[in-house]
């Protein structure tokens, strides 16, 4: 039994923890509660008289709380989710204690354990009218839902010009599974048949820096800076939570991928508690070799950003899609939308199929590639880069051809020496897509302009049937999208041709560019976009 000045030694102390956490000095509300919890637990542990005990376990009750409130806000999490739990075991139906948790689960995008959570405070009178916790509750079953059945439309952001911050999404991973590639290492691979333009993952960076471009481009110092800060982020991270560090440790640090373990994909989920066994300090080197080979760039031919003014740039770290491989004929593209990475099929996939990203630009000539596959440390042995070396070993009008782009030779006639020598050499239907996507600025520039058309139009293939064998060889592209959706509109000025099935073209091609995640009213505005770039 408390005597009375400890007892109200401990009233201080608890109105002394109140005060700073009202205050929303949280370290110190935290010390102030840590102090407290600890005089309490041993006064509970002493004989006490059943009402001074109930008062103890009370006060104790909202301690852990409040000083789980004031973690969170901190960002420690799993700390804060243990204050919780302990408050639980104290009062397993305490409405704070409830809230705070399943507001910590959906932090940490674990919606199922959140629900749960939200549902048991529900049952409380205090749940009635009270606007804070309904909207968690609200946003948790959607977030739930959405995880679940990757149910997502972004029509209406979209359409009325991406209006505020870009919204919240909840993490998704689809029919897929991590396993041995024979690209390289391990891979990302489908389960199931899926269509063009389907959802396959959404995934939350864990670290993200943006910074705002002067001009066009980045200058150097800017870069390093915002490196520097986006490595920063990544360390603090790592430090604080271990599931993220046992994740990020998982990755390829590049070069020989051969002996590296193939993680199960369930460990990516949200609703996952890893594994929790290395608390060792972080290997610096290894980290930063990770960091470089996996970070990914907003900017990138493969993905398509969705905000408002593209005058920023991000780079981040999103830990699933860090297993997708590289090919100069992906079949996979990425949308950005705040910190989240939505990856979609760019064609259609056989279950059993690997998932590739085009790191660098695949609408170029195969010696551009190269030259770009040196700065990401690989050797791409893709079927149509091993298609292209055979055949530019072999006929030496193909180097004519790109001698012929640097000297700045008519568009329209090298367009024309290319079909004629594919026609010569026997190309299958494949095939050609992958030397019309390797030459796609040639074709781009003559279907572009009217004069070249006049000239050269009636000797090479229309636009539709060059558009079709490129994307059927490297998938779907924005810029294919822009001289398709520019032609359709020239076409229907001119009222020839059947508007609707064309316009249906556009759009399954813009599915293929920016996923099935917009209705047609959106598809029309970011085709807009798409045309003013
Ligand atoms: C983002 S990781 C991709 C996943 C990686 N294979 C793994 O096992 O973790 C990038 C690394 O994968 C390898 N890689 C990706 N695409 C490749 C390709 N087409 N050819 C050779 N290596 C490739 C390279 O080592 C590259 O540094």
């Amino acid at each position: 039994m408390a005597t009375a000045p400890e007892e109200e030694y401990l009233q201080q102390l608890r109105s002394r923890a109140t005060e700073l956490f009202i205050r929303e000095e949280w370290n110190h509300s935290i010390e102030a509660y840590s102090q407290f919890i600890t005089l309490c637990t041993h006064h509970l542990s002493l004989p006490q008289s059943h009402s001074s005990s109930l008062k103890l376990r009370k006060s104790l009750c909202i301690a852990l709380c409040n000083r789980a409130e004031a973690k969170s806000r901190l960002r420690e999490f799993n700390s804060a989710l243990q204050d919780c739990d302990d408050a639980l075991q104290v009062d397993g139906s305490h409405f704070k204690t409830l809230v705070c948790k399943g507001k910590i689960l959906l932090s940490l995008s674990r919606y199922s354990t959140a629900l749960h959570c939200f549902k048991m405070a529900l049952l409380d009178p205090q749940a009635n009218g009270n606007d804070d916790f309904l909207g968690f509750w609200q946003k948790c079953r959607k977030f739930e839902s959405l995880s679940r059945t990757g149910f997502l439309d972004l029509s209406d952001w979209v359409s009325n010009g991406f209006p505020g911050k870009a919204p919240e999404l909840a993490e998704y991973i689809g029919d897929v599974q991590i396993r041995k590639s024979e690209i390289s290492g391990r891979g990302v691979f489908v389960t199931k048949d899926i269509d063009a333009g389907s959802l396959i993952l959404i995934t939350k960076a864990i670290a993200m820096e943006r910074s705002l471009l002067a001009g066009k481009d980045l200058c150097e110092d800017t870069q390093l800076v915002m490196w520097k800060n986006f490595v920063d982020k990544v360390i603090e991270l790592v430090r604080k939570c271990h599931k993220t560090r046992d994740l990020i440790e998982k990755l390829s640090i590049g070069g020989k991928e051969d002996e590296l373990d193939v993680p199960d994909v369930d460990l990516f989920r949200p609703e996952s508690i890893g594994e929790m066994n290395s608390r060792e300090e972080i290997d610096m080197v290894k980290l930063l070799a990770i960091l470089d080979v996996n970070s990914l760039t907003e900017e990138a031919v493969s993905a398509n950003v969705l905000r408002k003014n593209n005058d920023c740039y991000g780079v981040g770290l999103w830990l699933l899609p860090s297993f997708i491989n590289h090919s100069c004929s992906p079949n996979v593209r990425r949308l950005h939308v705040g910190d989240y990475l939505i990856v979609h099929a760019s064609r259609d996939l056989k279950a059993d199929e690997e998932l590739t990203f085009a790191y660098y630009d695949p609408l170029c000539p195969l010696s551009k590639r190269r030259d770009m596959s040196v700065t990401w440390g690989i050797q791409c042995r893709c079927k149509r880069c091993k298609f292209e070396v055979d055949i530019l070993y072999y006929k030496k009008e193909l180097k004519e051809i790109e001698i012929g782009i640097e000297k700045g030779m008519d568009v329209g006639s090298l367009v024309y020496k290319l079909e004629e020598q594919m026609k010569r050499w026997k190309i299958r239907a494949k095939e050609k897509g992958y030397m019309r996507a390797s030459f796609w600025s040639l074709y781009s520039e003559t279907y572009g302009s009217e004069k070249c058309m006049k000239k050269w139009g009636r000797r090479i293939p229309i636009l539709d049937a060059v558009v079709d064998s490129v994307t059927d060889a490297v998938g779907s592209d924005h810029r294919v999208l822009k001289i398709l959706n520019e032609e359709m509109k020239k076409k229907a000025s001119g009222s020839s041709g059947d508007g609707n099935l064309e316009m249906e073209k556009v759009f399954r091609l813009a599915r293929e560019v920016y996923g099935k995640v917009m209705k047609k009213h959106a598809m029309r505005k970011l085709l807009e976009l798409c045309n003013a770039d």
